[in-house]
């Protein structure tokens, strides 16, 4: 494991806040979007379709405090780029948009270093200001748009309408996660290198944190990962390949799924892990399950830890949350299970208390959790 000490020489100009939200393409927005609604319990935000004027394409956005994911589906039986891509690779993550300030430095920036543009410069305008956004490509068939809303009072972005309450709401444990803490791109085989050096080379991030595949290996499977951030950190995405072991890697069973590189998970960050995850269990979304072995070594190594983990060890166990820590602080993390038919995306819900890792920790007990499921799906 490598924690990187060299942030390299700040940007001169622009700056990247934050996730602004994740864009989904996908056969039936409609429904995409319900599923996210009643079983994560995300709020429905904002609607753009016929009935407003957008012709070609369906967006239903949803939202859970920062977090916001746009279903998007088109209308026409048309041959299009969208039809290929979600026939290609079901449903998935199109783009990831960042919130940054001086657009226009960025998009030079990047263009400069050539980046390949899909969409210059563009502006949507309503009554309530203006939004300047900019999409390039990255890795697979995936775009990350960079989102200038300085001059915007709206709710969302101009051309949605707000959408009604959904009253499955008032009937189900609500469900507190607040931001997007990283999205993780699985590469394939030799991938990494170049997927991670785009966002040195174009975005201007640095490497924050990596793992090899000496680190990173069960018995059966193998990985390597760098996670590469903005000079704030507030922006971390993560980069994986798969690596040679006994038996094929969970990244590899990813990239033949998906048909190359592309999004594999979303975390997303809770101060309150327990409540969060208790309800999540109660809507019915499916955690990964953790053996009871994983807990008794922890409980062992937490008596001789400088750190004090404040929640109770017995609950984590019973919700199957995994715990990393060093001297300074913990994290504390669980998976869902794939959140479609294919074995692609999935999200994590997580929370940290002063650490700043990924759960290095946790990858053995992860990966063959996983591979508990890969041998289920006859992929192992
Ligand atoms: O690195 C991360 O962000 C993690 O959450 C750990 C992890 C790494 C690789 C996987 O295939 C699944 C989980
Ligand atoms: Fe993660």
């Amino acid at each position: 494991m490598t924690t990187y000490t060299d942030k390299g020489k700040k940007p001169e100009n622009g700056r990247f806040l934050a996730f602004d939200h994740i864009t989904f393409w996908v056969s039936n927005a409609k429904q995409a979007a319900s599923y996210f609604i009643t079983r994560f319990g995300f709020e429905p935000l904002a609607y753009k379709g016929l009935e407003t004027g957008s012709r070609k394409f369906a967006s239903h956005a949803v939202r859970m405090n920062k977090i916001i994911f746009i279903f998007q589906a088109q209308y026409e039986p048309d041959e299009t780029e969208f039809v290929k891509e979600v026939e290609y690779h079901g449903d998935f993550v199109k783009d990831v948009a960042f919130q940054v300030e001086n657009l226009d430095y960025i998009l030079e920036y990047a263009k400069k270093q050539g980046a390949v543009v899909v969409r210059d410069l563009w502006e949507e305008k309503d009554e309530f200001g203006v939004v300047r956004m900019a999409t390039l490509k990255t890795y697979g068939d995936n775009t990350h748009t960079l989102v200038d809303r300085s001059k915007y009072k709206g709710s969302f972005l101009p051309g949605y309408q707000p959408s009604a309450k959904d009253p499955i709401q008032n009937f189900l444990p609500k469900v507190e996660i607040n931001f997007v803490d990283h999205v993780v791109g699985n590469q394939p085989d030799n991938g990494m290198e170049e997927a991670a050096s785009w966002y040195e080379r174009c975005l201007q991030f640095h490497r924050f944190w990596s793992v090899d595949d000496k680190q990173v290996c069960t018995e059966y499977s193998a990985l390597r990962s760098v996670v590469m951030a903005n000079w704030e950190e507030t922006v971390k995405c993560p980069i994986n390949e798969p690596a040679a072991g006994k038996r094929k890697s969970q990244i590899q069973e990813y990239v033949e799924y998906h048909g190359g590189a592309g999004v594999q998970h979303i975390a997303i960050n809770t101060e309150d892990i327990i409540t969060a995850i208790e309800h999540l269990r109660e809507r019915g979304v499916e955690f990964l399950s953790i053996p009871s072995v994983y807990y008794k070594i922890i409980r062992e190594k937490l008596k001789n830890s400088k750190v004090q983990v404040a929640e109770s060890i017995d609950t984590l166990e019973r919700l199957n949350i995994l715990i990393d820590y060093d001297d300074d602080g913990y994290l504390l993390q669980i998976f869902t299970k794939n959140t479609q038919d294919r074995p692609t995306l999935f999200l994590e819900v997580i929370q940290r208390r002063n650490h700043n890792g990924f759960g290095a920790g946790n990858f053995k007990t992860l990966f063959e959790s996983i591979e508990l499921e890969q041998e289920k799906r006859g992929n192992l």
